[in-house]
């Protein structure tokens, strides 16, 4: 069999740049300058080199970065003071706080304090909430970023979704939960099963896959007697399995190398749905940034 198409997220997130970089100067020409902001608790090498990406790309696209970052034994009052501040300063289009906060942190305590017009992450209550209420219809509200990159990075692949079966892995917050929602979007109509940790036979759920999503965090879970032949894969989790002679972190995805030999397509992992995640927060920035202008 032929080796699988490999889902770009690079080259995919670069003319996605591109068409968000035309948008942004006909804001700047109206006189609104696009500001993303980011919370960051802690030293996470993974938080710190996604945050650090997050910046970049909005200087490369012409948003303006609003960075803001808290040691790990900041507290729960600085972390709320700073909330505040981001939700009341006009420079900040919209921003995001950086997942995970350190351990014993209230997290959901800290998404509900982010003002819901400026939740560029999808990931406020209200905004999720909205998904779930619209799933037919027309949605003002961000979609979570990595799901919505996800769909993009099939549909600029021209990957069937209509009709096909979706099965992901991993129920979390940020990924598989809304992952389902997206999916079954009408428009895009997939037949969703959502797999997690108590899933009784994982193997066999994901033979019956026309698509697999795998957001687990389990190095090189799937493997490629799971994968039904021709199926698009794409891998989500990422494990720090140790470090290069050189000192660089090494990185696991949850898909086994293998699986390239089965699967119809399959996003490479760094290079994949990272860089859409990426791409699809700084769309979720200008597109609040044109709600506003359209409300004004
Ligand atoms: N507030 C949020 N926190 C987190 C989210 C989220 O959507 N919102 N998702 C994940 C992490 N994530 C977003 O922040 C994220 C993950 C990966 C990448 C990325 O660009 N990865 C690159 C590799 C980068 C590296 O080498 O470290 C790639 O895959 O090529 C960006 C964002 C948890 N937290």
């Amino acid at each position: 069999m032929t080796p699988a198409i490999r889902l770009d997220g690079i080259a995919t997130a670069s003319a996605i740049k591109e068409e968000l970089k035309v948008r942004i100067a006909a804001l700047r020409e109206r006189g609104i300058v696009p500001g993303l902001g980011t919370l960051l608790v802690g030293d996470d090498p993974g938080s710190l080199s996604y945050v650090g990406g997050k910046h970049r790309d909005s200087a490369e696209v012409g948003i303006e970065s609003i960075r803001v970052d808290l040691p790990a034994d900041a507290t729960e009052a600085q972390v709320h003071a700073e909330i505040a501040k981001l939700n009341a300063d006009p420079a900040v289009t919209g921003y995001l706080v950086q997942l995970p906060l350190p351990r014993g942190m209230d997290e959901h305590a800290a998404l509900v304090a982010v003002d819901p017009a400026k939740d560029v992450d999808g990931l406020h209550p209200l905004n999720l909430g909205e998904l779930v209420l619209g799933v037919d219809g027309e949605l003002r509200t961000p979609l979570p970023c990595t799901p919505n990159g996800i769909i993009e990075l099939l549909r600029r692949h021209d990957v069937p979704i209509a009709g096909r079966h979706a099965v992901v892995i991993g129920r979390g917050l940020t990924v598989g939960r809304p992952m389902g929602l997206l999916l079954t979007r009408k428009g895009v109509d997939a037949t969703v099963t959502l797999a997690h940790s108590r899933t009784v036979d994982l193997a066999a759920e994901v033979r019956r896959a026309d698509i697999v999503v795998a957001a687990v965090g389990v190095p090189h879970l799937v493997q490629p007697d799971w994968v039904k032949p021709g199926a698009a894969v794409l891998d989500v989790g990422v494990t720090r399995v140790g470090t290069t002679a050189s000192g660089k972190a090494k990185l696991a995805g949850d898909i086994h190398p293998d699986v390239a030999e089965v699967a119809g397509w399959l996003s490479p992992n760094p290079g994949g749905v990272g860089p859409m995640t990426r791409a699809m927060l700084l769309q979720n920035v200008v597109l609040s940034a044109e709600r506003r202008l359209a409300a004004a």
